[in-house]
């Protein structure tokens, strides 16, 4: 495995994106993939916003160290305990990231409904300038980046296997979204992993 020091900044001086397509081979992740999507805990969450209780448009499950508590929208999270193949990818993404994550928001998109609405992470727990390393697993998917100043847009497609880590300055200067699209998609599973300050 290289190195994420070796990969170009995708987003110079306005913090820090880096895309490695195909951290894992196709292989290692059809076996993520299938597991993952069998064993998670995944829960449709409901927020509560502008007043009223919405379902949120995917399924989500939070793995995590006990202490990592993580509150969005008034909803308080809980982490479950770390699964065998959580600790194992957080392994190899701490490796090529030589960072520490005590956390992991895993999303599952259950066809191209499914979709997150455009934020950045920037909850006071994740620190000033995260580095939050996102694992995707299963079908492909858009990921749009929106400049919070200039409105420009940067999109990438993730595909099975690929890592893509957000860091430095990033949320300050852009959001992000993954938008529903009319193209007939099957499930995707994104893994975000995180390290929250307690
Ligand atoms: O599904 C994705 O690639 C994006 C997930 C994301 O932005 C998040 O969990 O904060
Ligand atoms: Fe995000």
């Amino acid at each position: 495995m290289s190195a994420l020091s070796s990969l170009p900044n995708l987003v110079p001086d306005e913090g820090e994106l880096y895309y490695r397509s195909g951290l894992f081979g196709a292989a290692t992740a059809d076996e993520y993939y299938q597991r993952l999507y069998r064993s998670l805990a995944w829960r449709q969450e409901q927020l509560f916003i502008y007043g009223r209780w919405l379902k949120v448009p995917r399924l989500m499950a939070w793995y995590g160290d006990p202490a990592a508590r993580y509150r969005y929208s008034g909803v308080e999270h809980l982490p479950l305990p770390w699964t065998a193949d959580l600790q194992a990818i957080r392994g190899d993404v701490e490796m090529f990231c030589a960072h520490g994550f005590n956390s992991v928001l895993a999303n599952l998109y259950r066809d191209g409904q499914d979709s997150m609405g455009c934020h950045a992470d920037d909850e006071k727990e994740l620190g000033q300038n995260p580095l939050i390393a996102s694992l995707s697993f299963g079908d492909s998917r858009l990921l749009r980046f929106r400049h919070r100043k200039t409105g420009r847009t940067l999109d990438i497609e993730l595909r099975h296997g690929d890592l893509l880590v957000m860091a430095g300055e990033l949320q300050h200067h852009w959001r992000h979204e993954l938008p529903k699209t009319r193209k007939s998609k099957q499930p995707r599973i994104n893994l975000t992993f995180r390290r929250i300050f307690t």
